[in-house]
């Protein structure tokens, strides 16, 4: 009788048998086709308090029920990184799995009501483009729209454009990428950097006037750093049901082009992110735009931040706040870019 156990056996069975295959490949993509997401997820105090904690987002207004209260939170809500990256997860098994890189996304916006533990959420896509990439002829770059509700009210939670590698079934012939243009390596930096003297919309806008006399830029860099472990790399994107192969496939990885696990991105930007607001009165996040992810974050590597101030707004929400747009870039170790995007967010003033 055939032991199937035996590895000589089991190889040739191995070889033989088709595999029951995960994900959809970039020609399954066809504009105007609406995915909704089937695993929908709880929003929970665990898996935000996950998240906020190994990415040093340590804001207590997100910890504190007394804290929450001053800032007009019935309870510590879900802070909107947990919420954007357990949005986009939810949305792996469908868009992503097969593989490829999240390369950008823009337009994230956050709907003006908090959003508290215990919400279900119901994630739906809408396929807004798809194209040939020259350079890489294995792949096509696909980008959705996303949109996640509360399941009970239809209230809409959040949304976003986020645009990713997908790998082809048949790569195409292709003329190789567009010829290397000649470096530009002009570049208009200012000659002065000014930092905030504080956290508050009136540093900011102070910085911002000092840098306009002196033909200056507002810009700094936060001294946090975290290097990407197990949790960080694998851990938080399972939590968030990201099935991406990227985080936690040692094995397929090896032969990719990253030749390991990266983070997923939503870790990096948001960990940055917590760096940055370890720096500011954070009142409330408005936005996200033209967010792109430049090279691969691996297990080892160390994410750190800078941020560019590039205006801020005496308007907002609530009189309490002002309205200050950040540039912020996620660099690793060895002072790479690792991620850049422009935020949108309502930072407390001093006077209240
Ligand atoms: C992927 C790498 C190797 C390609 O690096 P490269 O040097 O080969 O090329 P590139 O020029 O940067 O980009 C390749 C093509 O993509 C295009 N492109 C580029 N960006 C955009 C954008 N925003 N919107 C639209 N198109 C874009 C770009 O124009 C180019 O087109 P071409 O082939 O026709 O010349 C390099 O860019 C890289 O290493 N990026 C970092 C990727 C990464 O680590 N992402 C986060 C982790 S993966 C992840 O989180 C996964 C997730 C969330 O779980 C999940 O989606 O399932």
């Amino acid at each position: 009788m055939t032991d199937w156990t035996d590895p000589d056996t089991f190889a040739q069975a191995l070889e033989h048998v088709e595999t029951r295959e995960k994900g959809n490949c970039f020609e399954d993509f066809a504009e105007g086709d609406v995915i909704e997401h089937d695993p929908g997820l709880t929003l929970t105090k665990w898996g935000n308090e996950a998240w906020m904690s190994q990415t040093l987002n340590h804001d207590p207004a997100y910890w504190r029920p007394d804290a929450a209260a001053d800032r007009g939170f019935e309870e510590p809500p879900i802070h909107p990184d947990y919420l954007t990256a357990a949005t986009l997860g939810i949305t792996v098994e469908d868009l992503s799995e097969k593989g490829g890189y999240f390369l950008g996304r823009t337009d994230v916006r956050f709907a003006q009501d908090a959003v508290y533990p215990g919400t279900h959420m119901s994630v739906e896509s809408e396929v807004v483009n798809t194209a040939t990439s020259s350079s890489r002829p294995q792949y096509g770059i696909v980008s959705w729209r996303t949109r996640a509700k509360d399941l009970e009210t239809d209230d809409l939670l959040m949304s976003y454009e986020r645009t990713n590698m997908i790998p082809r079934r048949e790569p195409l012939e292709t003329d190789g990428g567009a010829t290397a243009t000649e470096e530009d390596d002009d570049n208009d930096l200012p000659e002065t950097f000014v930092t905030p003297e504080g956290g508050y919309f009136e540093d900011f806008a102070d910085a911002l006037e000092i840098a306009d006399e002196e033909n200056g830029a507002v810009a700094y860099r936060h001294e946090r750093g975290r290097t990407q472990d197990d949790v960080t790399v694998a851990q938080l994107p399972l939590a968030t049901l990201n099935t991406a192969k990227q985080h936690h496939n040692v094995d397929v990885m090896a032969d990719s082009p990253s030749g390991d696990i990266v983070t997923y991105g939503d870790v990096t930007r948001s960990t940055a992110l917590g760096h940055a607001r370890s720096d500011e009165r954070t009142w409330r996040e408005v936005g996200f735009d033209d967010e792109s992810f430049h090279t691969f974050v691996t297990p080892g590597d160390t994410v750190y931040a800078f941020t560019r101030v590039l205006s801020a707004d005496d308007d907002a929400s609530q009189d309490t706040a002002g309205t200050v747009q950040f540039q912020h870039i996620a660099f690793n170790q060895d002072d790479v870019p690792v991620y850049s995007g422009t935020r949108t967010a309502e930072i407390q003033k001093r006077s209240n």
